[in-house]
């Protein structure tokens, strides 16, 4: 089975990356191809065999599967592009989270699948959240949440919930790498730690809590009430952080959802 790449850019080689440094496909396995021509060069510089097409039309005709992994308001000039020669018996893999399966339903007659990764994915690990339309066959469904499988734990998740699971899975790497980044800021600030060791140790930690809250097996609440000693300084900060956050995860949500209904609407605009 040939695999396609249309957009290479950052999701697109991450994805081309894990799945060639995971073992799930060979460069030669794909065939790849981006507005700017050179950056998907560059990815065959990298990979050995990995095919450059010189139009996303080459892409189409040469593979079965294909992953789009261009940006909303990019998806009108490749769907125009493809639409005439795409065939029902191709899956495409939207990785755009403000795209829906049933309007890619309606421009395209092939099988979709949709499908959210994160940068986690990128050293193996981490989620894809995974939504297909009912075109999907049983065995369609298998060989992508097999491929995904080497670099991700695939989850099946309900459309509806798009939004709010890609915040947490996708989004939340670049929220929590600005919580650490406030942090080590303020600990260089207010006691002169070099920026060097003070990020060694956060990201160091970072790493750990998420082993302990995965294979670790422990939960979000019971892993606070293990490090704080009732009365002592973890307390103390966690009741803090209560009385400052009170509020701010609740307006990161609706900030990211009324930004999310914007991209839909103006995605359907285009079309
Ligand atoms: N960056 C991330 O962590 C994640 C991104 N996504 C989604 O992936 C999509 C792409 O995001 P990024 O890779 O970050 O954006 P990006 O801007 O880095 O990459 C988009 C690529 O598409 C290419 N492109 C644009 N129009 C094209 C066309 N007509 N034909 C062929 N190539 C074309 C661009 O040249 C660019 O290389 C977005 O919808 C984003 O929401 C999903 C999950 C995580
Ligand atoms: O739009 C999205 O849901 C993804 C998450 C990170 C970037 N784009």
């Amino acid at each position: 089975m040939k695999i396609g790449f249309i957009g290479t850019g950052s999701m697109g080689s991450i994805l081309i990356d894990a799945f060639i440094h995971s073992g799930a496909l060979l460069p030669t396995d794909m065939v790849i191809s981006n507005r700017t021509i050179d950056k998907a060069k560059q990815l065959a510089d990298k990979h050995t065999g990995l095919e450059v097409a010189k139009s996303n039309i080459e892409v189409m005709l040469k593979c079965d599967l294909i992953f789009l992994c261009v940006k909303p308001k990019e998806y009108k000039n490749v769907i125009d592009e493809i639409r005439t020669i795409s065939l029902d018996s191709q899956i495409i893999v939207s990785i755009t989270s403000a795209v829906l399966i049933e309007h890619l339903e309606e421009w395209l007659p092939c099988k979709i699948a949709k499908v959210i990764p994160s940068i986690t994915n990128y050293v193996r690990s981490g989620a894809t959240l995974c939504m297909y339309s009912e075109r999907m066959l049983e065995e369609d469904v298998r060989v992508i949440e097999d491929l995904l499988a080497y670099i991700s734990k695939p989850l099946r998740v309900d459309e509806a919930y798009t939004r709010i699971c890609s915040d947490i899975s996708s989004c939340g790497p670049a929220f929590m790498a600005f919580f650490l980044q406030k942090f080590i800021d303020a600990a260089i600030l207010k006691t002169g730690i070099s920026r060097e060791l003070a990020t060694e140790l956060a990201s160091e930690m970072l790493y750990g809590t998420g082993m302990l809250l995965t294979s670790g097996g422990m939960d979000p609440t019971t892993l606070q009430q293990k490090v704080s000693v009732p009365g002592g300084i973890t307390a103390e900060g966690l009741s803090m952080m209560e009385n400052e956050l009170d509020g701010m995860f609740i307006e990161l949500v609706h900030t990211t959802h009324a930004k999310y209904e914007e991209e839909l609407a103006k995605v359907k605009s285009l079309f």
